[in-house]
């Protein structure tokens, strides 16, 4: 929606049944600038391709399609760890499509929020500066502005991971613990994307921008995030829809395994995982979170 105000737009997906007022995105309605196909080749005739699938659909995505995607500038927009790889989705893409220009489009902002026309700022981050400005070039808009990185990493990493600490401020809050814990979360959490992202090889002002800092913000504050409200619902003990995306809930396990193999420590992370298997209670996380070792901060 937001790129139409640039120039024509072909959006393909898998069922376009819903004609141009799709229920993923309530109250919008598609402006006639969008061309819509579920022709995969049709679209995939486009120089670049967004791809705006959540982070463990992607590598299945690549698995039946990559061969037409080849030899464009793909950007993603999943914000996750694939659970299977252990890789961000630029791995993920590079390795099925290695002749494309990779880049991630990532950072604080609702889909709801630009569909509307709200101002929003992200980071397009693409390891090939040139391709990386001329990408940054062509998607900003008037309400769109993007920042550039080279730290494609960083980018990614601070997507995926804000997710999961998203679920523990929502559990807090879920769990009558209050505003003083989730500011301590939100905190302590951000020191262990950084620690993670650091060791992966990212820069630690990356993760200080929009994609992480930023959109850590954002996502631990708002009930518009499915993350936070997921993990509302899990400290208050309701129940909540299985059909909504909660990318924290797989990357945390993805997380979890990473961090053990890089001797990396991530207790809120892995505080994330079992709750959201179901091996560890509220009561448990909060205790055992407040209980750990005295340490320098
Ligand atoms: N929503 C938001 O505010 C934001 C989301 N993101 C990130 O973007 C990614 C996508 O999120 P979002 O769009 O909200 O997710 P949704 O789950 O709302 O929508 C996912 C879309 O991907 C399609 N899809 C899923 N699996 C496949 C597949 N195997 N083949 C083809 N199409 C598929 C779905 O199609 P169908 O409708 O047919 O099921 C649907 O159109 C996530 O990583 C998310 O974190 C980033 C910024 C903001
Ligand atoms: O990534 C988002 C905002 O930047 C969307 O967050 P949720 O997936 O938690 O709704």
């Amino acid at each position: 929606v937001a790129l139409s105000a640039n120039g024509p737009v072909t959006l393909w997906a898998r069922d376009t049944g819903w004609g141009r007022a799709n229920p993923r995105l309530p109250g919008v309605t598609l402006p006639d600038a969008i061309r819509l196909t579920d022709d995969l080749p049709d679209a995939a005739r486009a120089d670049t391709l967004l791809l705006a699938l959540p982070a463990q659909a992607l590598g299945g995505f690549l698995a039946d399609h990559a061969a037409r995607l080849d030899a464009r500038h793909l950007v993603s927009t999943a914000k996750g760890i694939d659970l299977s790889k252990l890789t961000g989705p630029s791995t993920l893409l590079a390795e099925a499509c290695p002749r494309a220009t990779v880049a991630v489009l990532t950072g604080p902002s609702f889909a709801a929020d630009i569909a509307r026309g709200l101002p929003t700022a992200l980071t397009l981050a693409c390891a090939d500066p040139e391709a990386g400005r001329a990408l940054q070039h062509d998607l900003s808009t008037p309400v769109l502005r993007l920042y550039r990185t080279t730290d494609v990493t960083g980018a990614e990493l601070g997507g995926a991971l804000k997710n999961v600490i998203a679920i523990a401020a929502g559990v807090a809050i879920g769990a009558g613990l209050g505003d003083s814990a989730r500011a301590a979360i939100v905190t302590r959490g951000f020191a262990e994307m950084t620690r993670l992202a650091a060791r992966l090889g990212a820069r630690p002002e990356t993760l200080a921008g929009l994609s992480g800092l930023g959109d850590l913000t954002l996502t631990c504050t708002s009930v518009q995030s499915r993350n936070f409200r997921y993990g509302q619902a899990l400290g208050a003990r309701q129940p909540f829809d299985a059909a909504t995306t909660v990318e924290g809930a797989a990357t945390a396990r993805a997380v979890a395994v990473l961090s053990r193999r890089m001797g990396c420590d991530m207790p809120i992370a892995a505080m994330v995982a079992r709750l959201t298997d179901n091996s560890m209670t509220v009561d448990d996380a909060a205790q055992q979170l407040m209980t750990r070792p005295l340490k320098e901060e």
